[in-house]
């Protein structure tokens, strides 16, 4: 079943500064019951907006949003449920758990809030606590926590009440790289053992690839593509996408009969264009890690810079006008100088026109 259905959705934000911005253009999007759901995107790009319309912190200016197959918001029948209505749990960046309540309380808030009995209270707590690592620590004030313990409050906080769906915006951002990698576990540990449907919107690419059944990549209010972080990474179907996901190589090339020629050195072939490309202009995307680094075969050029890193060593290699960074393991080590020859396997092809298409886009914007 859909659990969170997003039809059309549309929100525009006036203001004296910037006039009209379109904030989130035209949003169709279908969650399924259970899903662990990305929204990945630059910063401004509409992920958080999207979000607060889920929850209904935000009216839309036009769209409907259902819940469980239930309206939510639908803007041209004016029905708007209220977000403490929806069956819902968040967990936003700045994680807000009152400094002046003990962990009890501020674990039972919501179910407060909702006048539940005193002993369902007790009993709700206790087990969103156990579920959490926080049981013992009810009279605990949270000044006296550390940010992982206190992030751990929030999620407390947020499955007490049994949510269907849990809405996560950058819940990890405050925390260290380490406790990031243990809270991401805690976070689908808890999805299996309660079952909901979690949308976690993020700007590092990574979280969003470790934690996601399925995620979109956004621009500017517009989602750029949907699918699997292996989908997307491998198969990403514009330069944006492309170079959101992991790091990416653009060469610039003219195709001439199947061929890929260098742009700045047109007598010289980089590489096989895929069958039917038109002649014209294009970029070829890599990425810098599936470039084959040879001493016999392929595209021939020579070492710029060598620079070691711990995992591998980077090359700086000339394709024509282009720069391109190739990463290896730590052997059959080239100097800097040295000649070299480079092999493509599998790059991607994208309109060498998409180039402006940045500049487009925040036009577009202001309406
Ligand atoms: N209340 C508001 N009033 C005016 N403009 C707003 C408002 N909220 C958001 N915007 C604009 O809408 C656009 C999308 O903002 P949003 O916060 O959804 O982006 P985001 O992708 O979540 O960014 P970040 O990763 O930085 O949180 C931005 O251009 C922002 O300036």
């Amino acid at each position: 079943m859909d659990q969170i259905v997003l039809e059309n959705v549309t929100k525009t934000f006036t203001t004296k500064a910037l006039g009209t911005v379109t904030a989130v253009d035209r949003f169709n999007l279908k969650v399924k019951e259970g899903e662990c759901f990305s929204f990945l995107g630059p910063s401004g790009c509409g992920k958080t907006t999207t979000l607060r319309m889920i929850a209904g912190f935000e009216d839309l200016s036009s769209g409907s949003i259902y819940l469980g197959g239930k309206a939510v918001s639908v803007k041209d029948k004016n029905i708007y449920v209220p977000p403490e209505d929806r069956g819902l749990g968040m967990v936003f960046q700045a994680f807000a758990v009152w400094p002046h309540m003990n962990i009890f309380d501020n674990v039972a808030f919501p179910l407060k809030v909702q006048k539940r009995p005193e002993a369902e209270i007790r009993e709700r707590v206790a087990l969103a606590l156990k579920h959490c690592s926080l049981d013992g620590m009810e009279k605990v004030f949270p000044s006296d926590l550390s940010g992982g313990q206190q992030q751990r409050i929030a999620l407390a906080r947020a499955i007490v009440v049994n949510p269907k769906v849990m809405l996560l915006d950058e819940p990890l951002s405050n925390l260290d790289p380490q406790l990031r990698e243990t809270m991401r576990f805690e976070i689908k540990k808890l999805q299996k053992e309660f079952g909901f449907t979690i949308i976690f919107v993020t700007h590092d690419q990574s979280e969003a690839m470790a934690l996601s059944d399925r995620m979109l990549v956004m621009d500017m209010g517009n989602i750029q593509q949907t699918g699997t972080p292996l989908e997307l990474y491998n198969n990403p179907k514009n330069r944006f996408v492309h170079s959101f996901l992991g790091q990416s190589n653009f060469t610039h090339v003219k195709i001439k009969g199947g061929k890929a020629y260098c742009q700045g050195d047109s007598s010289r072939v980089v590489w096989d264009a895929p069958a039917g490309t038109k002649d014209g202009e294009m970029l070829m995307a890599t990425r810098p890690n599936t470039i084959d680094i040879n001493r016999t075969e392929g595209f021939c050029t020579k070492i710029i810079k060598r620079v070691f890193r711990t995992d591998f060593v980077e090359y700086l290699v000339q394709v024509g006008d282009d720069v391109l960074r190739v990463q290896t393991p730590h052997r059959n080590l080239f100097s800097e100088g040295e000649e070299c020859f480079l092999r493509f396997p599998s790059p991607m092809w994208y309109p060498a026109q998409e180039e402006g298409a940045d500049e487009e886009r925040a036009k577009r914007m202001i309406v």
